[in-house]
């Protein structure tokens, strides 16, 4: 439509642009790529300098730059919007919100989202199947969810057959009364059976000391596991009070990552694809394509870096959520900052995202002619 002749593929990441050779793309490239996991360019944590990114991006004469991922990669590519603005280069940075946890702020949802969600019902089913069939079973599933359980609240709310469902944004304990042991113990006795659901960064303060962590490339948080580790103590726990239990442990989160993207994805993948491209032929830079509140927007970098999105619990999503699992919130009034014990009704179709989208500005022509 452009008449475009030249697109480049950077391998492995932002360390690809200076580190790496170019992938020549074309039509016959990328002709079937929806239609695997993962990603033909690979992908890599860390990496980013600035100065050799933009040097590359000046020598190799690249005009347009389409950056995809996740809330850390947004801010990267803004970080690259800006040295590209000081040394005054016609070249457009674009943003292509990617990544199953869904933690970009403003946007409605990330491309990859829906995929995680329907793929992670899978490994429900299969916790609930294991947990029915066994004695006092409980079906126990780790999800990916390192600051956002977004993928956990979802998957959660779309089976209806998980008991509980632990993020990193709810606070729990596992001893005493109104604790998750406890709850665990009761919902047992009640039902034979039952289905947990873990993002892995919940109750990561609960774990000891002594397994403290680092972070990765990328400067997130090395997250335990904590899904071994809960399992344990409610095996623990059981052992304690004398109790049959048995518990089967899930993990499935790479394999979640792995799949191909499923049809709401592609869809909107292409819209995104199509909106971002448009956007820089018509002069624009510095923003992120993204669809809000079922719209393509064009949203300026300084809005979709300021904040990462997570699940609010005082918002009628987790709400719902707490209502299909009846699980206990396992929080004390002192867990629920005074700003948020009175949330005013927000007028959106699932109570997310609501900060960002009232006063969303129109595009700042960032634009480099
Ligand atoms: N504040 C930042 N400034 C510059 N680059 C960043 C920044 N945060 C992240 N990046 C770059 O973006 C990459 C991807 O971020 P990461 O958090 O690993 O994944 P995701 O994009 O899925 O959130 C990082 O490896 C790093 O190169
Ligand atoms: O082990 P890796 O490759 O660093 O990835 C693990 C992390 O990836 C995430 O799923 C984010 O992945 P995406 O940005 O690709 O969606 C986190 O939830 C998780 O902690």
């Amino acid at each position: 439509m452009y008449g475009v002749k030249r697109i480049l593929g950077i391998d492995g990441g932002y360390r690809g642009f200076y580190a790496k050779n170019t992938i020549p793309l074309n039509s016959k490239v990328v002709n079937d790529i929806h239609k695997r996991g993962g990603t033909i360019l690979g992908t890599s944590r860390g990496g980013h300098d600035t100065t050799k990114i933009v040097d590359s991006i000046q020598d190799r004469g690249i005009n347009q730059v389409y950056i995809i991922g996740g809330d850390g990669t947004q801010r990267g590519a803004s970080v690259i919007f800006e040295e590209i603005r000081r040394r005054g280069l016609k070249v457009a940075v674009v943003g292509i919100p990617k990544t199953i946890d869904n933690d970009i702020p403003v946007i409605d949802k990330s491309f990859g989202f829906d995929t995680a969600v329907e793929e992670a019902q899978r490994a429900i089913n299969a916790a609930h199947v294991e947990a029915e069939s066994n004695e006092n079973g409980i079906g126990f599933v780790k999800l990916m969810g390192r600051y956002s359980g977004f993928i956990a609240m979802y998957a959660t709310l779309a089976s209806r057959d998980v008991d509980c469902c632990l993020i990193p944004e709810s606070p729990f304990y596992l001893e005493g009364e109104g604790g998750l042991l406890e709850f665990i113990e009761k919902r047992i006795k009640e039902n034979g059976h039952m289905v947990i659901v873990l993002a892995e960064g919940a109750g990561q303060e609960l774990m000891s000391k002594s397994m403290e962590s680092n972070t990765d490339a990328s400067g997130n948080k090395l997250l335990k596991d904590v899904g071994l580790w809960l399992s344990q103590s409610i095996k623990d726990y059981f052992k304690k009070i004398n109790m049959v239990m048995n518990l089967k442990y899930i993990d499935p989160t790479y394999m979640i990552r792995a799949v191909p993207s499923n049809a709401s994805d592609n869809v909107y993948c292409t819209l995104l694809a199509q909106s971002a491209v448009h956007g820089a032929m018509a002069g624009y830079t510095g923003y992120t394509s993204g669809l809000v509140n079922g719209r393509q927007t064009y949203i300026p970098y300084y809005r979709i870096t300021e904040k990462q999105n997570n699940v609010v619990i005082t918002d009628r999503m987790w709400a719902r959520l707490l209502s299909s699992t009846n699980q206990p919130s396992f929080l004390g009034p002192k867990d629920i900052p005074e700003e948020k014990k009175e949330m005013p009704e927000k007028p959106t179709l699932d109570g997310e995202n609501c900060d960002g989208v009232v006063d969303i500005p129109p595009v700042t022509k960032e634009i480099t002619k």
